[in-house]
């Protein structure tokens, strides 16, 4: 399976319904703080956008929801992955992807066959507080070691200037939050993004 080299992360099907349709074609729903039709509503409206545009849609952390709106991809963390009913997720035909921080939770991550591992935060991130320093470029190349076949995203403090690092690194894909949804010009940022990594695409 090969993943789209630009991985935008948003909150919202309205930010889908905004940036997708310039060409994105893999995202990620992350809503944290919602009841359950709310989220019920967003995913299927995400749901219908990504369809309409030909873009991965992925849900993160409400797999039984994913489940129930027939998506087909779900990002979990650890914790996230130690609740799930794994064998419900993989009987529905859900794709995995799952967060790494250390080497224990990659070698948790691996013994599930994900669809790809998630190495973070790869610089520091703004969007939340994490227990983790900054994993940096040589940790990321050797997750790529580590990994094998299994494609490999980078998170945390991506910009368009720290891209080509990422990629040389072994990334396959990069995942960006606030570089985007706190640009002033969500819209021009994204095209940046499109852009700079058409070269991997
Ligand atoms: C692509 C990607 N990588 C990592 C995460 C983080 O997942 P998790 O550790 O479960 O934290 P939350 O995002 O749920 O707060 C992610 N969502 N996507
Ligand atoms: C949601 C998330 N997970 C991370 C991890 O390391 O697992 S870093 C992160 C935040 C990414 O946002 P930004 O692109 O704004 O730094
Ligand atoms: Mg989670």
């Amino acid at each position: 399976m090969k993943l789209d080299p630009f991985y935008l992360i948003v909150d919202s099907a309205a930010w889908i319904a905004r940036l997708v349709p310039l060409g994105v074609k893999l995202v990620q729903l992350r809503i944290k703080e919602m009841d359950e039709a709310g989220l019920r509503g967003e995913i299927i409206e995400a749901r219908r956008i990504c369809a309409e545009h030909d873009c991965q849609l992925i849900v993160n952390d409400h797999w039984r929801l994913a489940i129930e709106t027939g998506c087909d991809f779900i990002h979990l963390g650890q914790e996230d992955l130690a609740e799930a009913d794994l064998d419900a997720i993989r009987a529905a035909g859900l794709k995995l992807g799952i967060s790494t921080h250390d080497g224990a939770e990659l070698r948790t991550a691996l013994a599930v066959k994900p669809d790809y591992v998630a190495l973070g935060p790869v610089y520091p991130t703004i969007l939340k507080k994490m227990k983790w320093n900054p994993q940096g470029l040589d940790r990321l190349a050797d997750w790529r070691k580590r990994v094998g076949d299994v494609p490999l995203v980078a998170i945390g403090g991506l910009n368009p200037e720290r891209l080509p690092g990422v990629f040389a690194a072994g990334a396959d894909s990069a995942a960006v939050v606030t570089d985007i949804t706190l640009n002033p010009d969500p819209e021009a940022r994204t095209r940046e993004w499109l852009a700079a990594t058409a070269q991997w695409r």
